[in-house]
């Protein structure tokens, strides 16, 4: 009896606990409560304030004002300040909160609890920091630090991207508008969500490159047939990143030293591409010697310059390219972009024609696997022209890939497969990449061959997602 007593006591008390929180929360009586208690936590701390004026004294705009007020006015409390103003953003669907007058805002950083007031005295504005005189030791310089980088990065997300082109020896400019994005690219999601973590630790690492002494910069080298998909990822990189990309033609450089002198025009947090940097190394097109191009890679001649710059070359192969040319340190990040798949297949139905699933889907998977091929942009343009029919899409994709299965070469695609069996054998020098040799076997052994090779791997029942084996990243 005494135990049923007990038992019913607590359960009371558990249960009244529960209301009052319910009620506090309903009538937000919790953050009347919250307050008092952070008033009487400041009562007991000794607190420091800064101020950060808009103007200095000879009435010069403050540039340190501007980054705390987008930094302020970025903090997801900002949603929970007493008073905030709404603002359109650049389109018309943005909606941007500022913090109004006299409001102040909480932040914490490296668990230390600071606020700030926005404040107005004498028609002249600041903002106050306050934080505890414990802590100020600790984080002011980190934070102050910290300030800086996030505000730089929501500036640079902010502002249109530019595409410069190098005309002579001079950039032109102009707007870059290309709508990819990494996800609407047909690859392996695994190797995709690698170079996004990848590029995304590389921009924060400031830091970490200048403790190692390196120049801060990173560079990438996406290789493979035509059309599957590299000046696209380019894009889609720039986008992610909100760089501007600056395109070199090399062909249109006279000669080593305007070649450095474009590389110093460049702006900080850019990307600088050199496509189809194999074709000029083989035509020898360009008037820049090899060592030029070197030291261009290696940024040594705008090391300062080298602010989280990232470089992206593409080649169609790596063959016959000298291997100090792709060293590691040189080239970051080797990324192989292959021909379709089936995976890649579907990714591209599903973007290109809404479908996920079709009563066609076997038939195609099987003329996959028996090592027929094309490149993403050709089914892509099969898929483009007839997406009013999906079905008519998926047999013109069935007729295409049947007859590059049977001819050699000829055929409505046979131009690109020519380049396909044209493109390269491995670089067997590279170890590394072997141990993804897959995706080399399948685009030069010869068609017959593939063919077998795709009978076997039907015969084995290859899981979903195996395939993707044709992709490699290699971290050097
Ligand atoms: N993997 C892919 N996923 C989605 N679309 C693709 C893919 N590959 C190519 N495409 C489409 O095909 C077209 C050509 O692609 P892109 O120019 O990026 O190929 P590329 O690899 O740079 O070719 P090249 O080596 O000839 O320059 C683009 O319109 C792109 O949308
Ligand atoms: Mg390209």
């Amino acid at each position: 009896m005494f135990v049923v007593y007990l038992f019913l006591v607590f359960f009371l008390i558990i249960f009244s606990i529960f209301l009052v929180r319910l009620f506090l929360h309903r009538t937000a009586l919790i953050f009347v409560l919250r307050k008092w208690g952070e008033w009487i936590e400041d009562r007991v701390h000794v607190h420091q304030h800064l101020k950060i004026p808009e103007f200095n004294e000879n009435c010069q705009q403050n540039q340190f004002y501007q980054k705390v007020s987008v930094y302020v006015n970025s903090l997801d409390s900002i949603e929970d300040s007493d008073f905030t103003n709404l603002f359109s953003g650049k389109k018309s669907s943005d909606i941007i909160l500022c913090l109004d007058d006299d409001q102040t805002i909480k932040d914490t950083f490296l668990g230390a609890r600071v606020s700030w007031i926005n404040k107005i005295e004498r028609n002249h504005r600041s903002f106050v920091l306050k934080m505890k005189k414990k802590d100020k030791r600790r984080i002011l310089k980190p934070y102050l630090q910290h300030i800086h980088t996030v505000s730089d990065d929501i500036e640079q997300r902010r502002k249109d991207l530019k595409l410069r082109i190098n005309i002579d020896c001079n950039w032109r400019s102009l707007p870059f508008g290309h709508p990819a994005n990494i996800d609407s690219i047909a690859l392996d999601p695994d190797l995709k969500n690698k170079v996004k973590s990848d590029l995304e630790t590389f921009i924060k690492s400031k830091q970490y490159y200048q403790k190692l002494g390196r120049a801060w910069k990173r560079s990438y080298l996406l290789y493979g047939p035509s059309g599957t998909g590299k000046s696209s990822f380019i894009a889609a990189m720039a986008n992610l990143l909100s760089y501007d990309v600056y395109n070199v033609n090399l062909s249109q450089v006279s000669d080593d030293y305007h070649l450095n002198m474009l590389l110093q025009q460049t702006t900080s947090k850019s990307l600088i591409i050199v496509e189809d940097l194999d074709r000029y190394v083989a035509e020898k097109s360009t008037a820049v010697t090899s060592s030029g191009l070197l030291n261009f890679m290696d940024g040594i001649l705008g090391s300062s310059l080298c602010n989280g710059r990232i470089m992206v070359f593409t080649m169609n192969s790596k063959e016959g390219i000298d291997s100090a040319l792709l060293r590691p340190g040189r080239i970051d990040v080797h990324i192989y972009f292959p021909l379709c798949d089936f995976n890649s297949f579907k990714s591209l139905a599903s973007s290109y024609l809404g479908v996920k699933e079709h009563k066609l889907f076997p038939q195609v998977e099987e003329i996959f696997q028996s090592g027929a091929t094309m490149s993403p942009a050709e089914i892509g343009e099969l898929m483009l022209v007839n997406r009013s029919s999906p079905s008519r899409a998926l047999k013109s994709i069935i007729t295409a890939l049947q007859s590059n299965g049977r001819s050699s070469g000829g055929g409505k695609f046979g131009h690109q497969l020519i380049s396909e069996s044209a493109v390269s054998s491995p670089d067997r020098s590279s170890t590394a990449e072997d141990a993804g040799g897959v995706a080399w076997k399948e685009t030069v052994v010869p068609k017959e061959f593939r063919k077998l090779y795709g009978m076997l791997r039907l015969k084995t029942h290859k899981k979903p997602g195996s395939i993707n084996h044709n992709h490699e990243m290699i971290e050097r």
